[in-house]
């Protein structure tokens, strides 16, 4: 076994179908008295009835939580908080609200309750990103971590079937990265296979019944489990591509990781032999890239870039981007090879065996 260091993050989860009647416990067992409930704008009436349930503990609602974090919504949300003299932040959503509940924990320190409404996996990570012209950064902070995570499978329930199989397969990107990180740890790599298997298993469960709380509890354990590998260990190449194709060609972001995946997998498979048969066992196939795509598009998900709205006459600027400050990787990134990956990936063509 290779020397390694384990860092341990803590958060406190409370776990289970209906557990968001603990909400107001949990606010108390911070010493917090004025919440304020962040949401999308389409999430506005849940987070509306959240804070009518806790009553005097609610400072009040902000519904402008917007995908990847403008730093507009951000400044805009950090007035609010202190308009309101919150003191601490329930984030009730998927990344993009809980990314706006760590923007504002970044400036003030306020605690964060992150109620995960997706499994993107954003509440178990110290990792923010920030977008401020057209530029999207990303930093680890602390400070930003959700103080309390409430899984409660009932309130993703109603996550469209489309967005619950590609945000399953963004929180299988974490996982799968996570076992061949540079600073991976068997601790990390034990969490990261039983993600995976959660995530498969849970993926045409929902497919075939989107109510199936059993399922919808599943995806949550493997979404946590995801989530803390990427909040513990480093991204790689996965990460950055994704980066690149969402920070600056604007696609969306589940989407995105679910038809990269497969390909940045493949692309690693002859440098991380170890990860690839975890990979390829938990999720029960003979081969990690080709299950996972095969994964995507038997659950219906996209698998080609093109589909996205990205366009072949891009692929050469992605390219020099993605291999620009790249993440470390197990198998070193050569442009030739990473423009192929790419035009694998628009084309939407299964990842070839390399
Ligand atoms: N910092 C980190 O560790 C991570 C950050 N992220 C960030 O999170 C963002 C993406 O988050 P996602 O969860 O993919 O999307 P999201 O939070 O933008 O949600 C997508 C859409 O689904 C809606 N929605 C959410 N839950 C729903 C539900 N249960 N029922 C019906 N509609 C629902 C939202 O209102 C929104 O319109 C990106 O900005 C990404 O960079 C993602 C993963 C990890
Ligand atoms: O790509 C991911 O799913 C992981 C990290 C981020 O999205 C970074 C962020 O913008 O918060």
């Amino acid at each position: 076994m290779n020397a390694f260091v384990y860092n341990a993050h803590a958060a406190r989860v409370v776990f289970g179908a209906g557990s968001l009647q603990h909400l107001e416990r949990e606010i108390e067992l911070l010493g917090a008295r004025r919440a304020l409930v962040l949401s999308t704008p389409g999430h506005r009436m849940q987070a509306e009835q959240v804070a009518q349930h806790l009553g005097t503990k609610a400072a009040g609602v902000f519904a402008g939580a917007v995908m990847h974090v403008p730093i507009e919504a951000a400044r805009e949300a950090r007035a609010e908080a202190g308009r309101l003299r919150a003191d601490c932040a329930i984030a009730l959503g998927g990344g993009s609200t809980v990314g706006l509940g760590k923007a504002i924990a970044l400036e003030s320190g306020l605690p964060i309750v992150a109620i995960p409404t997706t499994y993107a996996g954003s509440e178990m990570t110290p990792i923010y990103g920030i977008t401020e012209a057209g530029l999207k950064k990303t930093g680890k902070d602390a400070k930003v971590l959700p103080r309390t995570v409430i899984y409660d499978p009932e309130l993703s329930a109603g996550l469209p079937v489309a967005l619950s199989v590609t945000s399953g397969m963004n929180a299988m990107a974490h996982a799968a990265e996570g076992l061949y990180a540079q600073d991976r740890n068997p601790i990390m790599s034990l969490m990261a296979e039983e993600g995976l298997a959660a995530m498969a298993r849970a993926l045409p469960g929902i497919v075939s019944d989107p109510a199936d709380i059993e399922a919808r509890s599943q995806a949550l354990y493997g979404a946590w489990l995801c989530g803390t590998v990427l909040g513990n260990v480093g991204m790689a190449l996965h990460h950055k591509l994704c980066h690149t194709l969402g920070g600056s060609f604007n696609l969306p972001h589940a989407e995105c990781h679910t038809v990269v995946l497969p390909h940045a997998v493949a692309y690693n498979t002859s440098a991380a032999p170890e990860a690839m048969a975890r990979i390829a066992r938990a999720i029960g196939a003979d081969d990690a890239a080709g299950g996972l795509y095969d994964l995507a598009r038997e659950n219906g998900a996209p698998v080609a870039l093109r589909d996205l709205g990205m366009k072949e006459a891009d692929l050469d600027r992605a390219a020099d981007i993605a291999v620009s400050n790249p993440y470390w990787n197990p198998r070193p990134i050569e442009r030739t090879a990473i423009r192929a990956l790419l035009q694998d990936a628009w084309r939407g063509s299964p990842p070839p065996t390399r």
